[in-house]
């Protein structure tokens, strides 16, 4: 078969990479993959055991087995997602323990599943990696990609849209190929693939396997791969295969040695089967080889003390970026800014929202204001109040498509592409002026029409507040969301942790009343400084102190001034808690960057 000629992007040497194991094993407590049962004993379920296998540079090594046997773990293992410190047995790179910092960087994953920017086209999803991972600018990435794309067969699908369950866009085929182009934009000296010809058809795989093939032969790229159903002209194109039944490796060596093991054992291979899918069928009744890996190692020692040499200086160069800061930022605001402006859902349910609840709300709270001095008070706290819950409950919106994103951010940050910090920045960029927007447009209908304080700077102030409690609950969404599993979760979290703020706020309970234990919850919440904030707009200040205020816990005809007073609110608070409102909004971010950091860096899986 003729091979696609690959040559290496950067013209660079490329450092070649032996990845070994040696009685590797991983067990699960049953807790982790059965429910809790009360009162059942809790044991431990070995998903690997004493597997010894090799992947060789220049070689496309194969991890064969059925479905469960343990293909994908021993992947995740190799790719560094499962760290060493949660493996029993070592993991070689050269010779040197993995460091798994390090060798993520230098490899590609591409997990089972395609997981892309469903609104980005396939064209824009190879450009962006690109520029995030490749240093030399938009040039060199732009030749990456369309190099990229002639090779993987993706040219007359450039300009479509990647697409998900409620946007068609690509096909499943199709996308498997961008899932394997992003993960090769950098030109990784290491591939590992879960499954690259799942979706694909038989020529589109051949198509692949061809070039991954290439790669290796070409290059001297190391490349592993999982298969479950493989096709008689691709396992001719496998140097190696490890061959797995319930985590047990029952062959690590070439497919010819693997044929002889079975004839020797009695079995007979039956006519249109080809060896590989029958020795998955019968690898239960292989015994484990005493030692699995294939003879022949020691044409490869030389070449093993050069690598170890080349490693260890490779490993010694501090982590570096392909780009500054300044351009990972302004390259993820640009990405982050067409998703969220592609996201109908979500860009014309917040604006429309917002405009809507304004007006709304605005002729529904009509009366809060009677006449010109007297305000019924108890109509106005309940505005602000449904002001804050409207403002604050809407952003959990964005709780799926933070969700979705998480996964690419974790996959691209963990692998080197970009800083997370830059990610956080990006994001602040983007939602700081679309959150302006959607502030604004509540705003300006509900606060003229309600009636409240009738000059501009009450309005910018109201504004102002608006504007930062739709940033402190973005900010607070977006924090949970780095932390939660799923959406469930994160809705529940979200929903009890919300409404804990709005209890202990005050509007319910006054702080007085507020349990001991339960006055940490007045300070967090996030309801207390913008009720404030809005309380002091209205009623603080020279405009506010002629007013009077009537209809409160029965007390009648108190002028502003005293009413804030007989809540406990200093007007001196009005700018303290903006203030306070700006540290919510940073302290959030500052979590969620380190939640993110904590999930990419030290537990990517
Ligand atoms: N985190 C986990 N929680 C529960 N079970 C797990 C977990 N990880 C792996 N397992 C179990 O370990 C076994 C091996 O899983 P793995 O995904 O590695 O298999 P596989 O060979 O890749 O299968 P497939 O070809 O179907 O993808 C399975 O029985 C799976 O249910």
């Amino acid at each position: 078969m003729d091979l696609p000629i690959v040559t290496p992007i950067s013209g660079h040497e490329q450092i070649l990479y032996t990845i070994k194991t040696k009685n590797l094993s991983y067990k699960l407590s049953t807790a982790s993959y059965h429910q809790r049962t009360w009162g059942a004993k809790q044991t431990a379920k070995y998903i690997l055991k004493n597997v010894n296998c090799e992947a060789k540079p220049g070689e496309i090594t194969a991890i064969a087995g059925s479905s469960g046997a343990g293909k994908t773990t021993l992947l995740e293992i190799l790719a560094g997602v499962i760290v060493p410190s949660r493996v029993i047995g070592p993991v070689t790179v050269n010779d040197h323990p993995l460091n798994v910092t390090h060798f993520r960087t230098v490899s590609g994953y591409v997990t089972q599943d395609d997981v892309l920017f469903p609104l980005l086209t396939v064209k824009e999803t190879l450009t962006y990696t690109a520029r995030l991972r490749l240093q030399g600018g938009n040039d060199v990435a732009a030749t990456r990609v369309s190099k990229l794309l002639k090779e993987l067969g993706l040219d007359h699908v450039a300009g479509v849209r990647i697409g998900c369950e409620s946007c068609r866009g690509i096909s499943g085929g199709e996308k498997r190929r961008v899932s394997i182009g992003v993960n090769l934009v950098h030109d990784p000296a290491v591939v590992l693939i879960d499954e690259p010809t799942s979706g694909l058809d038989s020529t589109s795989a051949l198509h692949v396997m061809l070039l991954l093939k290439s790669m290796a032969k070409n290059q001297g790229k190391t490349i592993l791969l999982s298969i479950h159903q493989p096709g008689y002209r691709i396992i001719d194109l496998f140097d190696k295969v490890i061959l797995l039944s319930n985590g047990i490796c029952r062959h690590d060596g070439s497919l010819h040695c693997l044929e002889d093991r079975l004839k020797s054992t009695g079995h007979c291979i039956p006519h249109g089967v080809n060896v590989l899918e029958f020795a998955i069928d019968v690898s239960d009744s292989l015994h484990v080889e005493e030692s699995n890996i294939e003879s022949g190692e020691s044409d490869h020692d030389a070449n093993h003390v050069s690598n170890s040499s080349v490693f260890a200086n490779a490993e010694e160069k501090y982590l570096s970026y392909a780009n500054s800061l300044f351009k990972e930022v302004l390259i993820l605001t640009q990405r982050f800014f067409y998703n969220i402006f592609r996201t109908k859902q979500l860009f014309a349910a917040r604006t429309v929202q917002a405009l809507v609840a304004g007006i709304l709300l605005g002729t529904i709270f009509k009366n809060a204001y009677n006449n010109s001095n007297r305000a019924n008070v108890q109509s106005q706290i309940g505005f602000f109040a449904f002001s804050l819950t409207f403002l604050l409950s809407s952003t959990t919106e964005a709780l799926p498509i933070f969700l979705q994103e998480r996964k690419i951010l974790i996959r691209e940050t963990s692998r080197g592409a970009y800083r997370i910090s830059s990610y956080v920045m990006a994001n602040t960029i983007v939602f700081l002026p679309f959150l302006l927007l959607v502030a604004l447009l509540y705003t300006t209908p509900v606060y003229w029409l309600v009636g409240l304080r009738r000059d501009i700077n009450g309005y910018l102030y109201f504004s102002l507040v608006a504007w930062m409690v739709v940033l402190m609950s973005n900010s607070f969404v977006g924090c949970f969301c780095a932390l939660v599993p799923n959406f469930i979760s994160g809705m529940s979290l979200i929903a009890g942790v919300m409404g804990a703020f709005f209890l202990f706020s005050g509007y319910f309970i006054p702080k007085e009343e507020t349990p001991k234990c339960w006055i940490f919850m007045h300070y967090l919440s996030l309801f207390k400084y913008p009720f404030e904030s809005f309380l002091i707009n209205e009623f603080g200040g020279e405009k506010g102190r002629g007013k009077c205020v009537e209809g409160f816990q029965g007390v009648c005809l108190l002028h502003g001034d005293e009413f804030l007073r007989k809540l406990g609110i200093e007007e001196s608070q009005k700018w303290n808690n903006l203030t306070i409102m700006l540290i919510f909004i940073l302290g959030y971010r500052v979590l969620c960057f380190l939640i993110l950091w904590y999930r990419s860096y030290r537990s990517p899986s």
